[in-house]
């Protein structure tokens, strides 16, 4: 089963469109939304949670979304917003009447594991303190589903390292899965396995991460050999003047060329300026 399918998602903004996307994230598994700042990752995740109006068909679970599924859905957005008068104990409280299965025991063993204080009002709260809090509240109602959209933007490496094990231990369960959406390439590159490239609201591509580790290797050629190349084969170059490196599908080069591996950040860059 899938956690989710989204089949032809698209949203027209003044001057923006979100173009016909389609993906899915298989349930167990991690899915990182990549895509440069303004390319659609938040517009996806709105229309996901049904915040925003949108034209084509998404499914969570196995259902269009509903107040019921809501609550089968962990979600933290890029700005964590509580009341800033209000403290962790306060939010507890709240969190009891908004969500049949709130979790107090595990939500107070969370703010223990962050070092959350538990008296301290929301607005006396850092950036990291106000995402693991976030998180700790996504964590807390036996959702199966995260939604996250920037979790780590902002963070601190020590932080987000801590956030990236929280989010691979949740995955220990194999009905729980995570969308997760960043620009901060190297942290989903650690945590994810499918990736989703999203350039200026269209899908680049979404694959099997280690597919796309094992599929895409750098090799460094002359403008003649670049030319004699399938150009399906290049998916992206940077020359100078002595030389071009090269991102290409190495089932579609000669065996003889030498290759080095690419990272997904890597692939990302090359791929995005060729389109443009
Ligand atoms: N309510 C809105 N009205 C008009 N345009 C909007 C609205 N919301 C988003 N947009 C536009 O849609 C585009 C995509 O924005 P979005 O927030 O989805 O990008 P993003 O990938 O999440 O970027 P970032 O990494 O900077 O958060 C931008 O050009 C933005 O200006």
């Amino acid at each position: 089963m899938n956690a989710l399918n989204i089949n032809n998602l698209t949203k027209k903004y003044s001057g923006f469109t979100l173009e016909n996307i389609s993906f899915s994230l298989p349930q167990g598994c991690i899915l990182g939304l990549i895509g440069e700042n303004g390319a659609g990752k938040s517009t996806t995740i709105r229309s996901i949670l049904g915040s925003i109006k949108y034209d084509g068909d998404i499914e969570i679970l196995g259902q269009h979304i509903s107040a019921e599924l809501k609550e089968r859905i962990g979600v933290v957005l890029d700005e964590v917003g509580f009341p800033d008068k209000l403290n962790a104990n306060d939010i507890n409280r709240i969190m009891k009447n908004m969500f049949s299965n709130w979790d107090e025991n595990r939500f107070n063993e969370y703010l223990g594991k962050f070092g959350l204080p538990k008296n301290k009002a929301f607005a006396d709260f850092s950036k990291g303190m106000k995402m693991k809090l976030g998180i700790a509240v996504a964590l807390s109602h036996n959702a199966e589903l995260l939604i996250l959209d920037e979790p780590t933007s902002g963070l601190d490496p020590l932080a987000r390292d801590e956030i990236i094990d929280i989010l691979n231990d949740f995955t220990r369960d194999e009905t729980h899965s995570i969308l997760i959406s960043s620009h901060i390439v190297s942290d989903l590159e650690k945590l994810c396995d499918y990736i989703a490239f999203l350039h200026k609201g269209r899908l680049m591509l979404c694959e099997e991460k280690d597919t796309l580790l094992e599929q895409y290797v750098f090799i460094n050629i002359t403008e003649e050999q670049l030319a004699e190349l399938d150009e399906n084969a290049v998916k992206g170059k940077r020359s100078n003047k002595w030389s071009t490196e090269a991102i290409v599908d190495r089932n579609m080069i000669p065996q003889t060329f030498i290759t080095k591996p690419v990272s997904i950040e890597d692939l990302f860059v090359f791929m995005a300026k060729e389109e443009d």
